[in-house]
């Protein structure tokens, strides 16, 4: 910890209870290096924020740890479980779910059915089950159309769950994709620039439906936003990203005064 600035110079990884501890992360494209010997911790019961300049590989480290991409090198840990290089679904088991920048296409399905991609316990996906315990199949789907139902509900558009998934404005589809992650019980939650092209009035809905989440419902958050506004007002400490790898981590107040990050601001592609 720099004595002076009130930030932490690089990696704090000296974090006892972490959800997520990413060690040595590296991802490269051909010739492009997108993530270099990244490594952070998310400590249990934070909301931390991930910002850095467009292009300082913030979407490649989510893609990375939530199994989407594979490493090149390094390491990522969920809950204690080396998750490196697993498939989505089995990070998704060890407690890690992420949402998307942009919200995966939903053409001909209602809110209800766009909730439901995905969710634990489908055992209609199995031909054999329908045959050996079809009453089984009827009841957890039952079940899981229950669950969407109260979810929606948690997050107050429940009056949308028979509209067409298409027609929502973009604010709305990321309440959806919020209640959609939570019904997978996670203990860490990514969110990938949630308030990108939300309204004012929405995104503060967002934000108190984060906090909720945060205080109530113990769930640890991650978020990458370069809406400084928000995240400024949300997220505690900031991790800040440069060029492939971690420049600083502190609190807000810290990070914002902070001239190597107004320095990597101005030097790269801006917020
Ligand atoms: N699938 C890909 N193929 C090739 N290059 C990629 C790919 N994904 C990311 N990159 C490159 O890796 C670098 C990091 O990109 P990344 O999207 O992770 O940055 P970012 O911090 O999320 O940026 P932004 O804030 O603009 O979304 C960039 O130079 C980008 O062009």
């Amino acid at each position: 910890m720099s004595e002076t600035s009130g930030v932490h110079d690089g990696p704090n990884l000296d974090k006892e209870d972490a959800v997520l501890r990413v060690e040595g992360l590296r991802k490269t494209f051909g010739g492009l290096v997108a993530t270099d010997d990244a490594s952070f911790a998310v400590e249990r019961g934070t909301i931390t924020g991930l910002i850095g300049p467009n292009g300082a590989g913030k979407s490649t480290i989510f893609n990375l740890v939530s199994g989407f991409y594979e490493p090149d090198g390094g390491t990522v840990t969920v809950n204690g479980t080396d998750v490196t290089g697993a498939a989505p679904h089995e990070v998704a088991a060890e407690g890690l779910v992420r949402t998307f920048q942009t919200p995966r296409k939903l053409e001909g399905m209602t809110v209800r059915e766009a909730m439901l991609v995905g969710p634990r316990n489908q055992p209609g996906e199995s031909f054999v089950k329908l045959f050996t315990d079809p009453e089984g199949v009827r009841a957890a789907e039952t079940a899981n159309i229950e669950d969407a139902h109260a979810m929606l509900e948690r997050f107050e558009i429940g009056h949308l769950a028979t509209q067409p998934a298409t027609d929502l404005s973009g604010g709305q589809m990321k309440l959806v994709e919020l209640a959609r992650a939570m019904l997978t019980e996670p203990d860490l939650l990514m969110l990938d620039e949630p308030v990108a092209g939300v309204n004012p009035t929405l995104a503060n809905t967002l934000r108190e439906h984060v906090r909720r989440l945060n205080e109530e419902e113990d769930v640890t958050l991650c978020i990458i936003e370069h809406d400084m506004e928000f995240i400024m007002n949300l997220a505690d400490p900031i991790i800040v990203l440069d060029q492939g790898s971690v420049l600083v981590e502190g609190s807000p107040d810290a990070v914002r005064a902070d001239d190597r990050v107004i320095d990597a601001y101005l030097g790269g592609g801006g917020a």
